[in-house]
């Protein structure tokens, strides 16, 4: 399976920016899109990384991918990842957002196996965090309720859709208290950065959250 992890270099997760600064914020967001990348190669996926510039590194050098190829497209998230969806019937190209800190092999693999022209794990807050298209009439329309627009768009077009119910794929991170997520449930590189950065596990009116030690 062909795997499109969309990355955004210019000010990643700037709705994180109240706890973490800039810098941080890139390091997260790096820590995270690889544990992304590891999660769909255990899937016996084929990621390829979608950025809005080339990939750099804190000293400003090119920056590893681990050999993930990279396609850089600078135009908004809907139309590069449109341009990257199948042309041809029987093809069959998969999107997950590199921000999903807590996917692994098992939930991802149950999505590319989900049939239908179209299979979507939906994101918490009614976004889409990962689809497999497998129909060349299917395109994307990301931001607000996408996950609703995206079954009407599917609809409109006759195509089957298939979904897919996962905590794991409905965590994207995007505000402070998805980190304590990240925190409890998370595998890899992304939970063990921000155990270096100080981050704990903080229970606030039985809720969890997380605090940070100076
Ligand atoms: N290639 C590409 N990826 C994008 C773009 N915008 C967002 N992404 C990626 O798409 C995924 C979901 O992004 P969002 O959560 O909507 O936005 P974000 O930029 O990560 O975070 P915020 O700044 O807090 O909105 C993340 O993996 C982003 O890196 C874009 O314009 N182009
Ligand atoms: C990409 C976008 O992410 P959100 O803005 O919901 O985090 C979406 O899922 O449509």
């Amino acid at each position: 399976m062909q795997v499109v992890v969309p990355y955004a270099t210019r000010d990643p997760k700037s709705r994180l920016a109240g706890v973490l600064d800039a810098d941080e914020r890139r390091a997260f967001a790096r820590a995270m899109r690889a544990d992304v990348v590891d999660a769909v190669r255990d899937a016996g996926g084929e990621p390829t990384l979608l950025t809005t510039a080339p990939p750099r590194d804190a000293g400003g050098g090119a920056e590893r991918t681990d050999g993930v190829p990279v396609v850089v497209d600078d135009r908004p998230l809907t139309d590069a990842v449109n341009d990257a969806l199948p042309d041809e019937p029987g093809e069959a190209v998969a999107v997950v957002m590199a921000d999903l800190a807590l996917a692994t092999a098992a939930p991802l693999s149950r999505l590319f196996e989900t049939a239908g022209d179209v299979a979507i794990a939906p994101g918490r807050g009614g976004g889409t965090n990962a689809l497999v298209v497998r129909h060349p009439d299917f395109r994307v329309d990301y931001h607000g309720a996408s996950y609703r627009d995206h079954r009407r768009i599917a609809a409109d077009a006759g195509l089957s859709v298939g979904v897919v119910d996962s905590m794991r794929l409905a965590t994207d991170v995007d505000e402070p208290d998805d980190i304590a997520e990240v925190f409890l449930h998370g595998e890899g590189r992304a939970r063990e950065w921000l155990a270096d950065a100080g981050f704990e596990v903080v229970l606030r009116e039985g809720r969890v959250g997380v605090a940070r030690s100076d």
